[in-house]
């Protein structure tokens, strides 16, 4: 079983967001991203529903802020009046700062003819339900689609469960475009049926409803369920289920973070009109391999050498894991998992995590070849030790 990395796509199409980065900082661009809070008398799955909703919402104001674009983040009492949302929806149409909305779901049953205001221009996540010329439909079906497609074969057949939803459809609609066979399947249907396909794409949000019993071993599995729950966040895949498929999307880290990726892509082509290059996850995922093989020898030496030289430049942060932080880049070593993590200083991503015990590289995402430029000069530094040290070791 393959774990599919939803923050791959969404760091490559963040480097490709990069370069149109200082014309969206000069244009002073906006994107709002409306979300009502949960009403008090709400049932626990709409509270779940709510949640889901709060945590992408942040997602995506962290993604428009990566690229450069202002996030409106607005949160609204679900007893507003029908008149004053109507009245943001229409100073979000007048606005010409504002590039994009999105209303997160659910959206009270009172709102939803609100929701049809939205100038269809600025509709980037299809909320009103309506094709505009950009888009089909919802960033989440597009992202789904795309996964699909990087491990579709020439006679793949796609079971959709949950298919006659907003999600599920549009889901759909992108397969049949693409010419990938597909079926839907609704939540209450067989799920076995499932069996005559050889990708299962999971929208029902549900939790846990593939368990092991209902789960032959199929091509990949892509799991579109998020629901928060008092222990984490679950999606329509039970964990027990997870070694079954070859390749599956995980909750979380999976459709999220490729739902971001494929509004950031949305983003450039409504404000700038371009089109971004299509990516396929499995060549992304051999690309950023080969700049980790490149890096993970040099940054296991350098720790090494580091830490021999000059301890005191290892600071310990837990009794099990020791860090060594540069300008540029942090390595952590984890003395339990013997595993090396390399990130960029102040941020949270991993970008290389290599077990020492197999010498495999078990993550390598949001690599550039600027990073393994500045590697192999850490590599030069390395052979020419005397000359570029000095007493706390070589700058990272
Ligand atoms: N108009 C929209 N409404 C809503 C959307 C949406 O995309 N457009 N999303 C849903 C909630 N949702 C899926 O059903 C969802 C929840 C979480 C994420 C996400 O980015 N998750 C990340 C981060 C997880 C974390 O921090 O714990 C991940 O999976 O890694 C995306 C979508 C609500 N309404």
């Amino acid at each position: 079983m393959t774990l599919i990395d939803g923050q791959l796509i969404r760091e490559h199409v963040k480097q490709e967001c990069q370069k149109y980065k200082s014309i969206f900082q000069t244009s002073q661009k906006e994107v709002t991203i409306i979300r009502f809070e949960a009403s008090e008398n709400a049932t626990n799955e709409l509270r779940a529903r709510s949640e889901a909703a709060r945590i992408s919402a942040e997602q995506k104001v962290a993604t428009f802020n990566a690229i450069g674009i202002n996030p409106n983040h607005i949160v609204l009492s679900p007893n507003i009046a029908v008149e004053q949302f109507d009245e943001i929806i229409q100073s979000i149409n007048e606005d010409c700062k504002v590039t994009a909305a999105i209303v997160q779901y659910p959206i009270p049953t009172k709102f939803t003819s609100s929701i049809g205001l939205l100038e269809p221009q600025k509709d980037i996540d299809i909320v009103r339900r309506k094709s505009n010329n950009l888009f089909e439909s919802c960033a989440t079906a597009e992202g789904i689609a795309r996964i699909v497609e990087s491990y579709a074969q020439r006679d793949s057949n796609v079971a959709v469960v949950g298919g006659g939803g907003f999600v599920g459809n549009g889901v759909i609609k992108y397969l049949e475009a693409s010419r990938i066979s597909c079926f839907c399947l609704e939540d209450g249907d067989d799920l076995s049926r499932t069996s005559e396909a050889d990708i299962v794409v999971s929208v029902t949000g549900r939790q846990g409803i593939f368990t092991p019993y209902v789960l032959p071993s199929h091509r990949l599995i892509v799991d579109g369920g998020f629901t928060p729950t008092a222990s984490g966040v679950a999606g329509d895949v039970d964990r027990s289920a997870y070694s079954i498929p070859q390749n599956i999307t995980p909750v979380p880290g999976g459709v999220g973070p490729i739902e971001m990726a494929i509004l950031a892509e949305r983003l450039v082509k409504m404000d700038l009109g371009v089109e971004l290059g299509k990516w396929n996850y499995q060549q992304l995922q051999q690309e950023q391999m080969q700049r980790a093989t490149i890096i993970a020898p040099i940054a296991r030496v350098f720790f090494a050498q580091q830490a021999t030289a000059y301890p005191q430049s290892i600071r310990t942060e837990r009794e099990n894991l020791f860090v060594l932080e540069g300008s540029n880049y942090q390595i952590r070593f984890n003395s339990t998992t013997q595993s090396l993590i390399v990130a960029r200083t102040n941020e949270k991503l991993t970008l290389i995590r290599l077990s020492l015990a197999s010498n495999q590289i078990e993550t390598a995402r949001g690599i550039t070849n600027e990073d393994v430029t500045r590697w192999q000069q850490i590599q030069a530094a390395i052979d020419s030790t005397t000359t570029q040290s000095n007493d706390r070791g070589m700058e990272l």
